[in-house]
């Protein structure tokens, strides 16, 4: 079972299955190392504590990631809480401030034209032309971040589409940049898969036992739902009455509080995140037993963000949840972004890109699913990656 798990990429069923059977709290033994499972959201108070004070200031120790070499570096595995704050602060006065917000929000419209171009072309020799959406998302949010961050395009879109129009339609102007923001994304993918390779695998497996030893090999080498339509578009409707080609702004974006409510319940359902693991550098008392220093927890977003305690009927889509009074909404049983000193410094720019995205798209264009009866084709790596998503885009009739 585990092989097929392992081999389908499927590791966060793993463990909202084992969080099922063994309750909010169990213990798991990776050799002899124990890791704690949390699914509810009154445990992860204490981690999710915002202090600088906080017992929680790292995520682990690992070997395997010390071998990455991202304990000391960056932000997301840094161990070196000089370095981290640092790093930290650099990012959040750059891409957490108002100012960058309207910028990314000026910038994803032009991105949005260059999308709308090659999409024409694309349905130009084909009117029933299907667009797998995760090719194109992902793409068109690294080109805004882009534009917005360094005032250069990352083509990636360009690269995207160079790929599937014969040679005479291919975008020239940008030749130079192209593809190679695209093996950069290829990289990011396979770096996401190693973490957690690098996390659970011993060193020893690692380098000798086949295959682990060749996909250690591979890995050193190398080092993304939205359903009520209607109200979404009375929303944005309201919004530019009509006018399908005005610049759309910050404050437009701002205004949009459906479409924020629909994507908050998006990530509730399928967190990008699963679960984020946590080390306490301090002894602590979690669920009414003490744990000493150095111990390891995960909190598993997925399962808090489906637990029956925190949401009735946790399976349906119901944006509502999130619209009117916020403190219906018990604390920490929607951490989408994570919680406490390492909650994740891109929220509203996620937030805002996401919201950016539906109001350019849908206040011009019918969305609709090629078969809105296949399952959703996603992969876990750290994150849950949506592959596979066709659909049809037809401008819109009214
Ligand atoms: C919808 C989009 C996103 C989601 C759902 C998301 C989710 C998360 C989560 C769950 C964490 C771990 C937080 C924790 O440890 O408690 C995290 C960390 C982080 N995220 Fe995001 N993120 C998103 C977008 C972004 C963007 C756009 C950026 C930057 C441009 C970003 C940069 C980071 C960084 C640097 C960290 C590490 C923070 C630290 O360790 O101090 N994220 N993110």
């Amino acid at each position: 079972m585990w092989v097929t798990y392992l081999k389908k990429l499927l590791v966060n069923d793993i463990f909202y299955n084992l969080q099922e059977k063994y309750g909010e709290l169990f213990e798991i033994y990776l050799g002899s190392d124990r890791k704690i499972w949390l699914g509810n959201a009154s445990l992860v108070e204490k981690i999710h504590n915002p202090s600088t004070k906080t017992k929680f200031p790292i995520r682990t120790i690992s070997e395997g990631l010390d071998e990455m070499g991202v304990t000391t570096k960056g932000i997301a595995f840094n161990n070196d809480l000089v370095v981290w704050k640092f790093n930290r602060r650099i990012i959040s006065s750059t891409i957490m401030v108002p100012s960058f917000l309207r910028q990314f929000v000026n910038e994803s419209e032009k991105v949005f034209q260059e999308f709308e171009n090659y999409w024409i072309n694309l349905t130009k020799e084909n009117n029933n032309y299907v667009l797998n959406f995760p090719d194109w998302s992902t793409r068109f949010f690294a080109d805004a971040i882009s534009l917005a961050s360094i005032g250069k395009p990352a083509h990636m879109m360009a690269t995207q589409y160079n790929r599937l129009v014969p040679k005479y339609l291919r975008n020239l102007n940008s030749k130079s940049g192209l593809y190679q923001f695209e093996e950069f994304l290829d990289r990011l993918r396979l770096w996401l898969k190693s973490v957690h390779f690098f996390y659970f695998v011993p060193r020893f497996v690692r380098h000798y036992i086949p295959p682990m030893n060749f996909l250690y090999k591979k890995y050193i080498r190398n080092m993304t739902w939205i359903n009520n339509y209607l109200i979404v578009y009375a929303e944005i409707d309201n919004i530019f009455k009509g006018d399908k080609t005005r610049p759309v702004t910050y404050d437009d974006i701002e205004k949009l509080v459906y479409v924020e409510a629909a994507a908050k319940e998006s990530s509730r359902l399928m967190p990008i995140v699963p679960s984020v693991f946590k080390r306490a550098i301090n002894d602590v008392m979690i669920g009414g037993l003490n744990w000493k220093t150095g111990q390891e927890f995960f909190v598993h977003q997925h399962y808090i963000h489906h637990n029956k305690s925190h949401w009735p009927n946790p399976e349906e889509f119901i944006p509502e949840r999130f619209l009117g009074d916020n403190n219906k909404i018990e604390k920490n049983s929607f951490i989408p972004f994570g919680g406490g000193i390492r909650q994740c410094p891109g929220r509203h720019l996620g937030m805002t890109g996401i919201k950016t995205f539906i109001a350019l798209l849908f206040r011009k264009y019918e969305v609709s699913l090629e078969d809105p009866k296949a399952p959703l084709k996603k992969v876990y790596t750290l994150v849950n990656e949506c592959h596979e998503l066709k659909l049809y885009i037809r401008p819109r009739k009214d």
